[in-house]
């Protein structure tokens, strides 16, 4: 190069810029990506941006219904250079789903103990380990579980409906979006360790807010309301030169800027406050297995059972180490249930002095809790909670219990995974109620047959297919998660098309749920697709539908955010029908990693005439 130089005449400085200039401008092409996906239709990516430009401005979940449109079933687009290929076709997405062919895929920028943690996550590990946690993660989501869990579900829609209530006391809109993310994040809080954490109490203006539950909220919107692409300048770095990746991890470690910084101080709230909940269930596990512990004196006194208050008396007086281990512990589990109980005493005379009976009205009583300040029951990772079945359940690939960097893992998933997406389904659900009066109506219909004074449980929920049928129409029209990633394992072909090992392949799952192809009608909200034995639903392919994603790697809380959703309408409905504030509609959208209201939803609650307004 040096001699070539000197022959040019240039000097070697000179051409050595020059060549990386070069190597950068052919990189921003791809050239060898566009070869390879020449024959997949798709939009001509931009120099280094791709079609990222595009997406960006209309929108992710937009463009690609423009996308699928434009192409059909299978198109390709690049994400900065990093080349996709999309399938949005029901036949396709069942392939990519189904398929062994492909894994998940969970780009991660972090370095250090961040990535140590991200590597525990169920969404990342793979083969035996995902089978394994999976296996533990399953048996939360068995009806019996879920019949336990839909009593807490009640009791946060309770707290729900406080808010509700006062704002229909004023007649005023109000931001329901925001109110039910609150309510969702109470619902995985108490599900996952039984432990409270106070979010619909949250309000930022008032002075008394807790601050645990203000920056867990926080920290979980600033997880989820970042751009993949923008949130930390490193992140684009990475999108931009994928093979670069490992040497942006270290630069970003080394010298992260302010969204990172933010980015991982959200992350770690998150996790701070998980194993600060395991920690503390794992001392009390630890203490009631250890309650059995070997003393000579037990022996003596089975033997003996005559000389029975005489061997109390000597083990009192000589305790050995298995006696004093014994009283220590009892000593704890007293604490505990003492604490338990003082906070239930607290609670009941809270109760009596509002004067109200125990289930008596269990709104008042939590409104009373409030007032109180008594709502503070449960503390601690509570027996039968998600975290409690982790910490006793057996990692198949290992035969040994989970470490509590995994299960640690796994309630930072479920607080992430379960908060926002089930929010934003419930989100979407009532603007497009609020939008369809005729709907509402026939909504409210149902529910009052089902009964207004009924709390709905998992099983009675079977007798509400009207409620569950508007939310799996809101779930197609707006998918929380509106785009499923994975990467081809091995060379294969797709609708027609080569594609190579490793190549990432998107479910284009908004562009396939409102394609008139497969849907009549299909921007318009029409729960009675979902209804069996109407003329619409036997138009309807159930491959078309995928909000939850599919085959091993399914959403495997779907049936838990369901019932939850489902309770949340019954609840709202059996007393208020809802406004939308004028002006809203076509809703704008945020894009994200999920899909959700951008400017929330603005309703006005109109309670039923009947219905007896809350003080
Ligand atoms: C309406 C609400 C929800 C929607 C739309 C949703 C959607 C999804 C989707 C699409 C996937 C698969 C992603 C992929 O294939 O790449 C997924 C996975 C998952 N979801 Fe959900 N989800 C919801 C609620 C929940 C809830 C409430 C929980 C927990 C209680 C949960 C826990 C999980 C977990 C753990 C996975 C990973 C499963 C695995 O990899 O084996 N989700 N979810």
């Amino acid at each position: 190069m040096w001699d070539s130089a000197m022959q040019t005449g240039l000097p070697s400085w000179q051409l050595a810029v020059l060549v990386l200039f070069a190597a950068i401008v052919i990189y921003g092409f791809r050239p060898v990506h566009r070869w390879r996906l020449r024959k997949i239709p798709g939009r001509r990516p931009k120099w280094f941006m791709g079609t990222l430009m595009e997406l960006r401005k209309k929108g992710a979940a937009k463009t690609h219904q423009i996308w699928a449109r434009e192409y059909g079933p299978v198109y390709k687009s690049f994400g900065g250079s990093r080349p996709f290929v999309f399938v949005a076709s029901p036949e396709l997405v069942r392939q990519v789903l189904l398929t062994n062919t492909y894994r998940p895929v969970f780009p991660s920028i972090w370095l250090g103990r961040e990535r140590e943690f991200d590597k525990a996550n169920i969404l990342a590990v793979r083969g035996e380990k995902h089978r394994s946690l999976r296996g533990a993660w399953t048996p939360m989501f068995f009806s019996g579980s879920l019949e336990a869990f839909s009593a807490l579900m009640n009791e946060a829609t309770d707290l729900l409906l406080l808010s509700v209530a006062a704002a229909a006391k004023e007649g005023k809109y109000f931001d329901i979006y925001q109110a039910i993310g609150r309510m969702t994040l109470q619902v995985v809080g108490t599900t996952a360790f039984g432990v409270d954490f106070h979010t619909q109490e949250y309000d930022p203006s008032a002075k008394d807010s807790h601050e645990d539950s203000r920056q867990l909220q926080e920290a979980v919107a600033q997880i989820f309301n970042v751009n993949a692409f923008s949130f930390s300048a490193w992140a684009p770095v990475m999108f931009l030169f994928p093979f670069l990746a490992p040497m942006v991890r270290l630069l970003a470690f080394a010298l992260p800027d302010r969204g990172l910084l933010k980015m991982k101080a959200a992350r770690r709230t998150i996790v701070d406050t998980v194993s600060t909940l395991i920690q503390e269930h794992r001392v009390k596990l630890e203490v009631v297995l250890s309650f059995a512990p070997s003393t000579v004196w037990t022996p003596v006194m089975f033997l003996f059972p005559f000389l029975s208050p005489l061997v109390r008396c000597l083990a009192w007086l000589f305790p050995d180490s298995g006696m004093l281990k014994m009283k220590g512990s009892a000593q704890i589990i007293i604490n505990i249930v003492s604490a338990n109980i003082e906070q239930r005493r607290q609670e009941m005379r809270a109760e009596k002095e509002a004067g109200i009976e125990k289930g008596a009205g269990d709104m008042r009583t939590a409104k009373a809790q409030l007032r109180e300040g008594t709502l503070e029951v449960r503390r601690g990772v509570q027996p039968g909670s998600f975290i409690d079945l982790l910490m006793r359940a057996k990692d198949k690939t290992t035969g040994q219990g989970f470490t509590d960097l995994e299960i640690a893992n796994q309630g930072f998933v479920m607080v992430l995974a379960g908060y926002e997406t089930t929010g934003n389904a419930l989100g979407f659900a009532l603007y497009l109620l609020a939008a369809h009066p005729a709907q509402q109506q026939k909504l409210v219909e149902e529910v009052r047959k089902f009964g207004l004074d009924r709390r709905p449980s998992y099983e009675t929920l079977q007798e509400l297919p009207f409620v569950e049928a508007c939310l799996k129409e809101a779930l197609r029209l707006y998918p929380p998660a509106p785009t499923h990633i994975r990467q081809a394992q091995r060379d294969q072909e797709i609708g027609g098309y080569h594609i190579r090992k490793d190549q990432w392949v998107g479910c284009a799952v908004y562009a396939l749920h409102r394609d008139p192809k497969y849907w009549q009608d299909p921007d318009s909200f029409l729960p009675d697709r979902f209804m069996e034995g109407t003329p619409e639903s036997k138009a309807v392919n159930p491959d078309a539908w995928v909000p939850f994603g599919g085959g091993v790697r399914a959403c495997v809380g779907e049936k838990f955010a369901m019932a939850e959703a489902k309770i949340t309408l019954v609840r709202l409905f059996q007393q208020y029908t809802f406004e939308l504030k004028p002006g809203q509609e076509p809703l704008e959208l945020r894009n994200t990693i999920t899909l959700s209201p951008k400017k929330g939803v603005i309703v006005k609650p109109v309670p039923h005439k009947h219905a007896r307004m809350e003080e």
